[in-house]
């Protein structure tokens, strides 16, 4: 009836998670000390990690106004298919610490919510489980991380299950040649919790937690990895796609091009490599102009809200991705705690296109962005 208002349902009152940053610290308050750390903390000083969340505030919004917006669009798409909008779930290890479904409940979330998921060469779960996980709850396509084993022909099987298992793409993580100096993880002895193995390598809770956390990566890793040696070598093997996960230079982002790898996740692994790199959101631009729109440029790390994941499309990426919001969802409460996840981005996305007059992604550009300065007006970009 004309002039009665419409009920407008207010996601997230009942649960009172309104933000990310309330999920965190709901998630947080139920996860254990040692497991908490080691899902939060990045490296060393902490630099990077910090950064990749508040590099963001530099930038403004040019928001356009009265622009009809009634029927704005969040969807883009990705692997030829359209995705509710440009977020998805970064390959992130160890989900079954968080919550028993671990990745199995983060696939079927994305496949409620309409997005991807990136799995883990270090899941808890298999991936034949997390694909099929998902699929029993809707469409939904998987990038298979992956390292750069010693063991090749184990690279080898998990390469052919991916593809059994319809794959989209490896992710290759290239920012880990050895893993990063996290003093958590020394602080608190952190061990992989009993009873969670790391099926794609064949590893069970007893082989793993015999040693240190970092031991671990390095029995299977090659810190002796190369462009040369990598990217051929999965050519010749696969036809799924090749990203590189953990790119923060022209100069690498270059490299993915001559190398005729389709994508690049512009990532510093959330801040838990190498500390002192720039956060995410500063290199994008460089990586962006080198790939020329040659190959699939996305973004990871300390995307916190809808409006951020509009400052990273502004600033050129097509897709964003997610790592710890995603165990904090986890650890709040498993595949419902992924889903107010995704939906309190996809709310804070969608209200943030359309404050800024934004009917659909490919309206998301730099004119849409200002750079705050100290003294003076917003620079244009
Ligand atoms: C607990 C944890 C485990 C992770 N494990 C992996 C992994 O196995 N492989 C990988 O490529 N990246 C891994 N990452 C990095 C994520 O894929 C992603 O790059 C990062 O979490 C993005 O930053 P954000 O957490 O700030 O969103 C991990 C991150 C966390 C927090
Ligand atoms: O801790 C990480 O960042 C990571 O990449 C990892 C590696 C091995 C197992 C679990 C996570």
């Amino acid at each position: 009836m004309a002039g009665q208002p419409v009920p407008v349902p207010v996601k997230g009152l009942e649960d009172k998670i309104l933000c990310i940053k309330d999920l965190e610290e709901a998630a947080s308050k139920k996860l254990p000390k040692i497991i908490r750390e080691f899902f939060n903390d990045g490296s060393t000083d902490q630099v990077t990690i910090h950064e990749n969340h508040t590099a963001y505030n530099k930038y403004r919004i040019r928001a356009r106004v009265l622009v009809d917006v009634a029927k704005a669009d969040t969807s883009t798409t990705l692997w030829g298919r359209r995705i509710t909008f440009p977020l998805c779930v970064s390959p992130a290890g160890m989900q079954a610490a968080a919550h028993p479904d671990g990745e199995l409940a983060t696939s079927r979330a994305c496949a409620k919510k309409g997005v991807n998921q990136g799995i883990s060469s270090f899941s808890n779960y298999s991936t034949a489980d997390v694909r099929a996980a998902g699929l029993s709850v809707g469409p939904i396509d998987h990038a298979m991380q992956m390292y750069t084993l010693k063991d090749r022909a184990l690279a080898l099987r998990m390469i052919r299950e991916a593809e059994a298992r319809g794959c989209k793409a490896i992710f290759l993580t290239a920012d880990s040649p050895v893993l990063g100096v996290r003093y958590n993880e020394h602080r608190n002895d952190f061990r992989t919790p009993k009873g969670l193995g790391f099926p794609n390598f064949g590893w069970t809770s007893e082989m793993i937690r015999a040693q240190e956390h970092g031991n671990t990566f390095v029995a299977l890793n090659d810190d002796g990895h190369s462009w040369a040696r990598e990217i051929p070598w999965l050519r010749s093997v696969t036809g799924m796609e090749i990203w590189i996960k953990g790119v923060v230079t022209a100069e690498d982002t270059l490299m993915a091009v001559q190398m005729g790898c389709e994508g690049i996740v512009v990532s510093n692994h959330g801040g838990r490599q190498l500390d002192g790199v720039p956060a995410t959101i500063d290199a994008l631009p460089e990586c962006v102009e080198a790939a020329a729109g040659r190959i699939r440029v996305h973004i990871d790390g300390g995307i916190r809200s809808g409006t951020e994941m509009f400052k990273a499309l502004a600033l050129g990426a097509e897709c964003c991705w997610v790592g710890r919001p995603a165990l904090w969802g986890l650890a709040y409460d498993g595949q419902k705690g992924v889903e107010i996840m995704l939906d309190t981005f996809y709310i804070e996305f969608k209200r943030c296109m359309q404050l800024a007059g934004c009917n659909s992604v490919k309206d998301i550009t730099k004119a849409c962005l200002g750079v705050v300065r100290p003294d003076g007006p917003l620079a244009r970009l």
